[in-house]
């Protein structure tokens, strides 16, 4: 890739924006001229596009103990991936913020899934087994807060012929408020 460097500073750029535009009370007039210089900066960074948001590939994550998932998507919330054997971790050192929202001051469920989702199919390709999630089934034992920081953890528990269970789990602050179990199964490509 590029300049990663730059990009990330793009990144966090666009992060922070995403949140000032989500939480911003100023008036129409300052809305209007926002809208207008974000479609500027827009037609600046799309004069060259890739055609996905750069990731890292399946083949490349295999073995691989450390990686940043999403680190170039302002979407999605950036985790710090490792795995080590049959775990796998991630960390959000600083939880997620009212963008993440569901009910009042607390983690959206469906957020925590995809968190969740996201290490238990990692770690599985991790360990070279190329899937997609085919049943999860999640139990919300306590309320996730937001602003407190977060973990996800994974363990892989079984490997059949073509099915992979992984269990996986949120902790916050040191509690466990999200637990679940994938049903991964293996797919050629
Ligand atoms: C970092 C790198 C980034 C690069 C790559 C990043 C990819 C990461 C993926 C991220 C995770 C996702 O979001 S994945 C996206 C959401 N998921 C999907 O879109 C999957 C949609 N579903 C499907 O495509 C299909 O249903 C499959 C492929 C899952 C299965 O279809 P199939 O190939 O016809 O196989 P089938 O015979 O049905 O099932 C195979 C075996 O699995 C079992 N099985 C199937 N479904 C289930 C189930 N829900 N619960 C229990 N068991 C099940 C069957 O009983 C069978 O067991 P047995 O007879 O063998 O015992």
């Amino acid at each position: 890739m590029e300049n990663d460097d730059a990009r990330a500073r793009l990144v966090e750029a666009g992060r922070a924006l995403v949140d000032a535009i989500g939480r911003t009370g100023v008036d129409d007039a300052a809305l209007t001229e926002a809208a207008d210089r974000l479609r500027s900066v827009e037609a600046l960074l799309r004069a060259i596009e890739h055609e996905r948001v750069p990731r890292i590939t399946y083949d490349d994550a295999v073995g691989m103990e450390a990686y940043s998932w999403q680190r170039w998507n302002v979407v999605l919330p950036h985790l710090e991936m490792r795995f080590d054997g049959i775990k796998g971790s991630a960390e959000l050192p600083e939880g997620l913020n009212e963008l993440y929202e569901g009910p009042t001051g607390l983690l959206h469920g469906g957020i925590s899934v995809v968190l969740i989702d996201a290490l238990v199919t990692s770690l599985a390709q991790f360990h070279g087994l190329r899937n997609v999630t085919a049943g999860l089934t999640i139990n919300f034992r306590k309320p996730t807060l937001l602003h407190t920081p977060l973990t996800v953890e994974a363990v892989l528990e079984e490997v059949h012929d073509r099915k992979v269970i992984v269990s996986g789990s949120l902790v916050s602050d040191g509690k466990t408020t999200v637990e679940a179990t994938a049903v991964l199964v293996r797919v050629e490509r």
